[in-house]
């Protein structure tokens, strides 16, 4: 195949994609004629049209060391950096009776959050702080971070994902009680455009009692 030149490096993956009806679902799932595409399709659709890109820079996709990037960056889109685009992927949640009386606030801080500019395509890297009052049940840890990151794994952006975090943690733990404040760098001000590596972004949420200013001065007081 040559090098820099638009052609189709591979027929049988162009004509597959023919007549596909796509479309987004609500949840970022994407429909082949009503169904699921599985992620091996999927990845087989973003390799060739990422050869693609590949060529059109002039890149030479004989490289030992470039033939299998347009694969890599496929399988790394579907299955690891926009694995939340996939319904399938949004992690269980286990709750827990609040047996234990527990009535205080509960604080995850300093999740580890990466997630995608979607002007961009590239990083976003922060850390999210989230925050319950239990109105009965109590939510497994690590299932915080989970959330955090499933909704990380989609092209975002800030005010979207901090959003979504705590709509979902709502309707987990059946309750208005939440807290979330992500602080992240965004390598799209960082590593182009203006170029500025020491401003990050900001984003919270508030609702039910942590409108109440002392409660969230409590919770701002423990992640500072
Ligand atoms: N509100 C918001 N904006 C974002 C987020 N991530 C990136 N952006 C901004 O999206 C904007 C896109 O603006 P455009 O003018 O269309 O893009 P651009 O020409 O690449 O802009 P520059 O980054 O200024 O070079 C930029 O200002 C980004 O900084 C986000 O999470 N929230
Ligand atoms: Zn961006």
């Amino acid at each position: 195949m040559q090098n820099g030149t638009l052609v189709t490096v591979n027929g049988k993956h162009a004509a597959e994609t023919n007549g596909y009806h796509l479309e987004s679902t609500s949840e970022g799932g994407i429909h082949k004629n009503g169904h699921l595409i599985d992620d091996e399709t999927k990845i087989k659709m973003i390799s060739h049209h990422f050869r693609q890109i590949m060529q059109i820079l002039g890149l030479d996709l004989n490289d030992d060391s470039l033939k299998d990037t347009p694969d890599r960056v496929a399988k790394m889109y579907v299955k690891e950096a926009f694995s939340g685009l996939n319904p399938n992927n949004k992690p269980d949640i286990s709750l827990f009776e609040n047996s234990y009386h527990y009535n205080e606030m509960l604080v995850e801080k300093n999740i580890t959050l990466y997630s995608y500019c979607e002007h961009h395509f590239v990083p976003i890297i922060g850390k999210a702080h989230v925050a319950y009052l239990s109105s009965g049940r109590v939510i497994g840890l690590s299932k915080i971070n989970r959330i955090v990151q499933y909704y990380g794994r989609r092209p975002q952006v800030q005010e979207r994902l901090t959003e979504q975090i705590a709509t979902a943690l709502k309707k987990a733990l059946n309750t208005d009680d939440v807290a979330v404040v992500i602080d992240a760098a965004h390598l799209c001000v960082a590593s182009r455009g203006i170029c500025d590596v020491n401003s990050t972004t900001v984003t919270s949420h508030y609702s039910g009692k942590f409108k109440d200013v002392e409660v969230k001065k409590e919770f701002l007081s423990y992640i500072k």
